[in-house]
């Protein structure tokens, strides 16, 4: 049964002197235990759709529905009582600053009306949690990126939720940081069984936690699905942007002007069996050479994905059949423009992760 049901849920944003449609029309749903993440570009709506799950944004259309029951239009101790079910957690902490990591976490019990008399007991089954028991005395200006992020978690946690709402949760953490607190989060999904909903416009984040996903550009969710079938075989141009973006097209632009005539092809394969053996077989076969430009595998949850990119060239008018026999044996076939690959190539080099923000 899913957790979360959002039905043709829409935001719209009235400003003096224009209108925003942030969130247009999304219908999702979340399933008890997954871990469901939403991913898309800088303003695409992904942090005003998940705010509608706790409320934090009133839907100006549609119905919000949390374990089967309509929630969209609670208050008083009904949404008090939502807002304790469902946990919080942004990119930036949001923790107080002049008290300490214990009482950050008091907080939340106290405000979540939890007994007091078993507050000291959960600050420490919490801070164990998290992996932050030696600083229940430290104040947050003292901790780390990645420490900050932990305590926000444990205090996100204090009332027993039975979801929790990650918001660009690891996006101002480094690489190694982010690693441990996308474990910390599988084993908060796995071992306590809360269903997590993570926002991210950070496909490396996406692709290794979430089990399904939905792509949102422009307040719409464009795509959405299994992971791994999203994101190998990407079909909404936002989500081939997206795609294309991470992995990045590895043929060094100043080979591809002098690289001899022929076609260079992208060539996906699913899992981890290699291709040698058919590109032998069709170099062969129809008399062909075919060089391998670049190889990669990537991951996708537990699920591989290859990507392999080969110049054919030469044959006997022989090359259009043996790309057909290509193309009939692989999961993916695309063949590049030379011209284009270069110019890619070039402005992916320049714009890099900022190009993220502004796209
Ligand atoms: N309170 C608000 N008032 C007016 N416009 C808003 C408000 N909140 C968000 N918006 C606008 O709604 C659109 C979607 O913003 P939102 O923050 O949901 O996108 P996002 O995908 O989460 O982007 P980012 O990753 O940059 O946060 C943007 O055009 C944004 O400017």
């Amino acid at each position: 049964m899913s957790v979360i049901e959002l039905r043709d849920v829409s935001v719209t944003f009235h400003e003096r002197k224009r209108t925003v449609e942030a969130v247009k029309h999304v219908s999702l749903t979340v399933d008890k235990g997954e871990i469901f993440g939403i991913v898309g570009f800088s303003g695409a709506g992904k942090s005003t759709l998940v705010r509608t799950i706790n409320l934090l944004e009133r839907p100006t259309g549609g119905t919000v529905l949390i374990d089967g029951k309509d929630v969209t239009n609670v208050s008083g101790a009904e949404l008090r009582d939502l807002r304790k079910r469902i946990g919080f957690i942004f990119q930036g902490f949001n923790l107080i600053t002049n008290v300490t990591v214990g009482k950050n976490i008091e907080f939340a019990l106290k405000a979540g009306g939890y007994p007091k008399e078993q507050w000291a007991e959960r600050v420490r089954e919490l801070l164990a949690l998290v992996g932050l028991e030696n600083k229940i005395d430290s104040y947050p200006s003292s901790l780390s990126g990645g420490q900050k992020q932990r305590v926000s978690i444990a205090r996100a946690l204090a009332n027993k939720p039975e979801i929790l709402l990650c918001d660009e949760a690891t996006s101002a953490l480094d690489l190694e940081t982010t690693e441990g607190i996308l474990e910390l989060l599988r084993h908060i999904n796995k071992e306590l069984g809360i269903t997590i909903v993570f926002i991210t416009h950070q496909l490396d984040v996406a692709k290794q936690i979430f089990d399904r996903v939905a792509v949102m550009e422009n307040g719409i969710v464009v795509e959405q699905g299994d992971t791994f079938d999203v994101f190998s075989a990407p079909k909404h141009p936002t989500t081939k942007a997206l795609v294309e973006r991470y992995l990045g097209i590895a043929v060094p632009p100043q080979l591809v002007p002098s690289l001899p005539e022929g076609t260079i092809v992208e060539l996906r394969y699913k899992g981890e069996s290699a291709l040698e053996p058919l590109i032998s077989a069709v170099a062969q076969r129809y008399g062909v050479s075919i060089d391998v430009l670049h190889a990669n595998v990537e991951y996708f949850g537990a699920q591989a994905i290859g990507i392999l990119i080969v110049l054919v060239s030469g044959g006997d008018g022989t090359l259009g059949r043996a790309l057909e026999e290509l193309k009939a044996n692989v999961f993916g076939y695309r063949e590049l423009d030379r011209a284009a690959l270069a110019a890619a190539r070039e402005n992916a080099g320049v714009a890099g992760e900022s190009a993220d923000k502004e796209a």
